[in-house]
């Protein structure tokens, strides 16, 4: 559904398409004061309401603001995630529009971003941004968010980028952004570092992706109906491999392995693996430390289980690139090249 165009529009601005998805930035107070609190509904302030409450927006760009949903972050389905690709590769298409920001719940803004980095073909910059704080808060952080996502997605320097995620004045790759605070405005980081800062109102770079993605990546949306299942079980002492086969019977064509410091998978576990590749379940290996790469035939035998290894992508990353790898071929070697490309 799209709604008005939220400026008025002289001249040389740069045309921004702004997309609304919900999310703690489109939240409002419940609990009757200004103190941050958990005391909110989260997606209820319009994308024209969004715009209106920051004024210095109109000033960076021509925006034109579309509610495409109004959901917690949490609610995001493949499903809906493949109408939001749809939406901004449309978006970064049409000749009048110079670049996309879209608002979204901080939860689950990560897969979002590195979906929209894998599967939008465009050099057009593509920010997200949200909030911490609902922006009835004291101190609410969206407000000023916004405004720098746009100005990032305004300015020529964030062209050919790859998708960004921009909060608390730092320019994240989608490549490598994870949320690692439940509270705090400082809530996201990089474990390489963030691209750059927003720096009195512009972007300022320090450093570059080696990897492809946007129009250098071999997935894109346009050649994408529906995405395989692919589910991801989190390791524990005393783990029960009936997840496994929940996942096997539910019909998930991978299975992403979150196993301990480097991704170890406990003996008791050992002959799962290729017993779930010979039921055609494609096992990805990752770790839950949160930083560092999975090393290939280090601690399991990867060659002998059939099984591939992430390099350093998180579980929630790691379970989309297996859903797009998984598109383009069966070849556990080619799913491996492809986690070692991305
Ligand atoms: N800060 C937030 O946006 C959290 C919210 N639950 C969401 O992800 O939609």
């Amino acid at each position: 559904m799209t709604t008005a165009a939220s400026t008025s529009a002289p001249s040389a601005r740069p045309r921004i398409a702004l997309v609304a998805t919900g999310g703690t930035i489109a939240g409002a107070g419940t609990g009757g004061d200004a103190t941050p609190s958990a005391a909110y509904q989260s997606a209820v302030v319009t994308a024209d309401a969004l715009v209106a409450g920051v004024p210095g927006l109109a000033r960076l760009a021509d925006l034109r603001a579309e509610q495409l949903f109004q959901i917690d972050s949490a609610d995001f389905t493949d499903e809906r995630l493949l109408q939001l690709a749809r939406r901004v590769a449309a978006l970064c298409a049409q000749p009048d529009f110079d670049g996309v920001v879209i608002t979204h719940g901080t939860d689950t803004m990560e897969e979002t971003a590195y979906f929209l980095h894998l599967t939008v073909p465009t050099d057009k910059p593509v920010v997200l941004t949200g909030a911490m704080r609902p922006g009835t808060a004291l101190a609410a952080d969206g407000p000023v968010n916004l405004l720098h996502a746009v100005a990032v997605a305004a300015h020529p320097s964030s062209a050919g980028r790859g998708v960004l995620v921009v909060m608390n004045e730092q320019i994240h790759s989608a490549r490598d952004v994870a949320k690692v605070h439940a509270m705090r405005v400082d809530a996201f980081a990089s474990p390489h570092g963030a691209l750059g800062l927003v720096v009195e109102g512009t972007p300022r770079w320090y450093r570059g992706l080696t990897r492809p993605h946007t129009r250098t990546s071999e997935f894109d949306i346009a050649a994408i109906d529906t995405l395989p299942l692919v589910g991801v079980v989190a390791s524990h002492g005393n783990m029960r491999r009936e997840l496994y086969d929940a996942w096997a019977s539910a019909g998930a064509r991978a299975i992403v392995h979150v196993g301990f410091g480097g991704g170890t998978v406990p003996a008791y576990l050992q002959a799962l693996l290729p017993e779930l590749r010979d039921r055609g379940v494609q096992v990805v290996r990752a770790a839950r430390v949160g930083d560092g790469p999975v090393i290939r035939n280090a601690n399991y035998d990867d060659d002998a289980a059939g099984s591939v290894v992430v390099d350093d992508q998180n579980p929630q990353r790691a379970r989309l690139l297996a859903a797009l790898a998984l598109t383009r071929t069966q070849d556990a070697c080619e799913i491996q090249q492809v986690f070692w490309r991305y």
